[in-house]
């Protein structure tokens, strides 16, 4: 079938993001797509792929997201701002509720992040520690804690944005043992219900650095469920004030993020940019999950060229 697509980034976390909402895919059919396009051998390549979907009840529209390995997340942050804007620009809206896998988002279009670097605010949550919600076997919530059956020595936080992470601070990253912890996760382990997005956070000044190994995609430049679950960890354990705003950077870029307290509802406020930097049309063959011919329609170089002076600095 041919699938058309525009390549976009949050934060440099990168999708093809298809408008779906006149497409009846299976949700098998869906993996297959995402096992293609965002295939990173493949001819597009990405972290997962986006689906602009139908609203429902208060919802505008919504949005779905399948992880490179085909699996499907319950949110997808940096994402989330790249969909928000294909349906303001489809429906010609600048703000609207979002309908996601098990919860809704509140988006709205805000000011140029820089000149030409489109902006997003979107607000999601609650965040929440509750143990069911993070898919984790243990008695009570994990805050700052060292987690009995996860092999790290390392305090935890668990929280559900409602896709599960582990957060934990530390002086500086260590990207091998980052993985090996990921992969930890990924090999289906007993503690974890579904598996977790891990991130080691460095605090810099009140700035925080999240460097993540996600589920289903593996090490990431960005992701922006880590970056807001983060903020809320940081809220959490006095490192960040909560309702105060902080910048949240890692490899891809940066946003602004601002974190509720759990009794003002555990919102976390995500601003960051959405980048289309080129559409295309593409012929995937589902059974054999391969892609035979790719046209690219459209290339949006005024885009790529503002996204690169955000982070040129
Ligand atoms: N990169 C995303 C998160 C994508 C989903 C994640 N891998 C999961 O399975 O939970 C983001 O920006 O939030």
């Amino acid at each position: 079938m041919r699938i058309a697509f525009t390549k976009c980034h949050g934060s440099g976390n990168d999708f093809p993001l298809i408008d779906a909402r006149e497409m009846a895919l299976s949700d098998t059919q869906w993996a297959a797509v995402a096992r293609v396009l965002a295939d990173r051998d493949g001819p597009v390549g990405g972290d997962g792929i986006l689906l602009l979907t139908a609203g429902d009840g208060d919802a505008q529209f919504g949005m779905r997201m399948f992880n490179s390995d085909g699996s499907e997340a319950e949110t997808c942050l940096n994402g989330l701002r790249c969909t928000a804007r294909a349906g303001f620009e489809a429906m010609g809206l600048e703000a609207a509720r979002v309908r996601l896998k098990v919860s809704r988002a509140e988006v709205a279009h805000v000011a140029d992040i820089l000149p030409g670097v489109y902006g997003v605010e979107t607000r999601a949550g609650p965040a929440s520690t509750d143990p069911q919600a993070v898919g984790i076997r243990i008695d009570g919530p994990a805050i700052d804690a060292v987690i009995p059956g996860l092999p790290s020595a390392r305090a935890f936080t668990g929280v559900a944005m409602p896709n599960p992470h582990l957060v934990t601070f530390v002086e500086r990253v260590d990207e091998a043992e980052l993985v090996a912890l990921g992969e930890w996760c990924e090999a289906r382990p007993e503690l974890l219900v579904d598996r977790a997005n891990v991130s080691f956070v460095e605090v810099r000044g009140g700035d925080l650095f999240v460097r993540t190994h996600e589920r289903g995609v593996g090490l990431t430049d960005a992701c922006g469920s880590a970056m807001a679950a983060s903020t809320f960890a940081a809220g959490l354990t006095g490192r960040v004030a909560f309702g105060t705003w902080t910048t949240a950077f890692n490899p891809g870029g940066r946003v602004r993020a601002r974190a509720e307290a759990p009794a003002d509802g555990a919102v976390v406020t995500i601003q960051g940019n959405a980048t289309f930097e080129w559409d295309g049309v593409i012929e995937v063959d589902l059974a054999a999950e391969t892609a035979s011919w790719l046209e690219v329609v459209r290339r949006r170089d005024d885009e790529v060229a503002a996204w690169a002076r955000v982070v040129a600095g």
